[in-house]
């Protein structure tokens, strides 16, 4: 069947085409009330121009112009705008106050059946910092959050400064500390944690950086942070900035909907200050975000900070039409291997599980404060990232491969295997042989892609051969050279007569959540920190 639009993207038709222009005219409104003029930029930029800012990793769609030159469809509108007032006006002069509306084109690891296009609805004050500054940017977005007519949204607030100050202080630099930004990223702090202990640092910096990244909460978890950073003798000016945020919250009468997180740094690596996130009951994913990024700018010549965030209209469509109502909270448990474990942990933080030991068929067990959905461990990340199940648990493996935006919590310490590349034993040296012959190794494996970044680490290439079960046939019956699969009690390649040649990664259960939910839903946060204290947890 030929497609009727490209896969994915779609058609809006009137009736909800109408829907958008009203919900748009609103926020736009709102930004002009408050001295923002609109503006546009073209639906194309040149990579080069803005890879001067930040890396461009975000964008599906490249392509050649008919000079030679590469160009990327837009994936988000900040940068654009930074560079025009760069190279256009005078923002060093005073504030420039720009609005938009306008699509964008998503990467496709946040694809999983939504639009890739989305309509953005966004400000950036350039030329102005401090207090002021951010206030206004803050409750600018709150303001805009209600004149769409969206109830229930909810703030979350963060510091890039924070995690510098932490991080300088520690002693972290250089190629690990890229490597600590990128755990923080994806969210993986119980990766996070494994990293740290890999540093020679002091036991006292290590808990410092792994216990900031896990402050969350009201006004009253700014005291936390600070006594976090004073432990080490970091630099608090980015607490200051959140005060700054909180105080105006609740001048201007947000404060309930208003909390920090310090894991949130947006996925940008452009942000210098205050950042934050704004969510709303029914969905997955931010509804907006922004913060403060002063040096982008500078990258075209012009030194003047800036501030802005974006608000998704897909997503405040999709908010305001939500029907939301309390429900329990919603785990997804894997079945299999990890089943009885993962029951025993639910019972010891005090989850009544009788009727989760026993389900027969049933795939949803319900109790008076939880849903149980008994999912298959590869299966958890794609519930729980897409809002299936608000939190999850399965093994490090699933997490990897399914390569979805959940945030990592709690390393459970069950469920411990090894992953490990092997090989015939009487075909011992053949492997080596056939990739000095060929310049790539046949692997067969239900882990394609462990397997691919064990081989972009050791640096050779590999043509992966994707199998469901009884992996260890491959190399017996001649299909791939290695194999690279779980090793647990090493049974299953005793038998079959394979040998270890490398190890490939450690891995156990983890504990791992909605970045949305556990923003929002402090009864995540709380489950958390009860599985971290069982025994065993880590
Ligand atoms: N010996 C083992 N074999 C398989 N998985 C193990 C073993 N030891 C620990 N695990 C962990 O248990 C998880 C679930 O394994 P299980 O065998 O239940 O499911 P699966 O059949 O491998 O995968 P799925 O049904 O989700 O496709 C694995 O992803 C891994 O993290
Ligand atoms: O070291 P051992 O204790 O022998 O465990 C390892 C075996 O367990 C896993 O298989 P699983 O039972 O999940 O079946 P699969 O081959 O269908 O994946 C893995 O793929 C190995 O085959």
């Amino acid at each position: 069947m030929i497609p009727v639009t490209p896969r994915g993207f779609r058609d809006i038709l009137p009736e909800e085409a109408l829907k958008r222009e009203e919900i748009t005219d609103k926020v736009k409104a709102c930004f002009s009330a408050h001295g923002y003029l609109p503006v546009e930029t073209p639906l194309l930029e040149d990579r080069h121009s803005m890879e001067r800012a930040t890396a461009v990793e975000d964008t599906p769609f490249q392509m050649f112009d008919d000079g030679g030159r590469l160009l990327i469809l837009r994936s988000d509108l900040t940068l654009p705008i930074a560079r025009l007032v760069a190279t256009r006006m005078h923002a060093d002069e005073s504030p420039v106050r720009l609005r938009y509306a306008a699509p964008i084109v998503r990467d496709t690891t946040v694809f999983m059946g939504k639009s890739r296009q989305v309509t953005q609805l966004g400000i950036e004050l350039i030329g102005q910092s401090g207090k002021k500054a951010d206030v206004e940017v803050l409750s600018l977005l709150a303001e805009s959050l209600n004149a769409a007519g969206l109830a229930g949204w909810r703030i979350v607030c963060g510091d890039v400064k924070l995690a510098r100050a932490a991080l300088d202080a520690a002693g972290i630099y250089g190629e690990d500390r890229t490597e600590v930004l990128r755990f923080i990223h994806r969210s993986d702090l119980v990766g996070l944690d494994v990293f740290l202990e890999t540093l020679g640092i002091s036991e006292n910096a290590r808990r410092a950086v792994s216990q900031l990244m896990r402050v969350s909460g009201d006004a009253a978890a700014l005291d936390e942070a600070t006594a976090i950073l004073e432990s080490i003798g970091a630099d608090t000016t980015g607490i200051e900035e959140l005060q700054v945020g909180f105080d105006a919250a609740r001048e201007l009468g947000f404060s309930d909907a208003l909390s920090m997180d310090l894991s949130v740094l947006n996925s940008f690596d452009y942000y210098t200050g205050l950042v934050f996130e704004a969510h709303a009951p029914g969905l997955s994913a931010p509804l907006a975000s922004g913060g403060r990024y002063d040096g982008v700018l500078a990258q075209w010549g012009v030194d003047a900070p800036a501030a802005g965030f974006s608000i998704s209209l897909d997503g405040l469509e999709e908010a305001i039409g939500a029907c939301v109502e309390d429900r329990p909270l919603r785990i997804a448990v894997p079945k299999g291997s990890l089943f009885e474990e993962s029951v025993n942990v639910l019972e010891s933080v005090g989850f009544d599980v009788s009727e989760l030991r026993n389900p027969g068929r049933h795939l949803i067990i319900r109790t008076d404060d939880v849903e149980y959905i008994i999912v298959r461990a590869s299966d958890a990340p794609a519930f729980v990232a897409t809002g299936g199940a608000d939190c999850g648990i399965c093994g490090r493996d699933s997490l990897i491969e399914a390569n979805l935006d959940v945030v990592q919590l709690v390393d459970l310490g069950y469920g411990t295997c090894r992953f490990v590349v092997a090989e015939p034993a009487e075909a011992k040296g053949a492997a080596d042989a056939a990739y000095a012959r060929r310049g790539t190794v046949r692997v067969a494996t239900k882990y394609p892609r462990i397997t691919q970044r064990y081989y972009d680490r050791i640096g050779k290439q590999v043509d992966i051969i994707t199998l469901h079960g009884n992996i260890e046939l491959g190399p017996v019956v001649g299909l791939s050279d290695r194999i690279v699969d779980i090793t647990a009690t090493g049974t299953t390649l005793r038998e079959n007569n394979l040998v270890i040649v490398d190890d490939v990664m450690e891995c156990s259960a983890r504990f791992f959540a909605n970045p949305v939910r556990v923003r929002c839903d402090a009864r995540i946060r709380e489950l958390a920190r009860k599985l971290a204290a069982l025994e065993g947890a880590e």
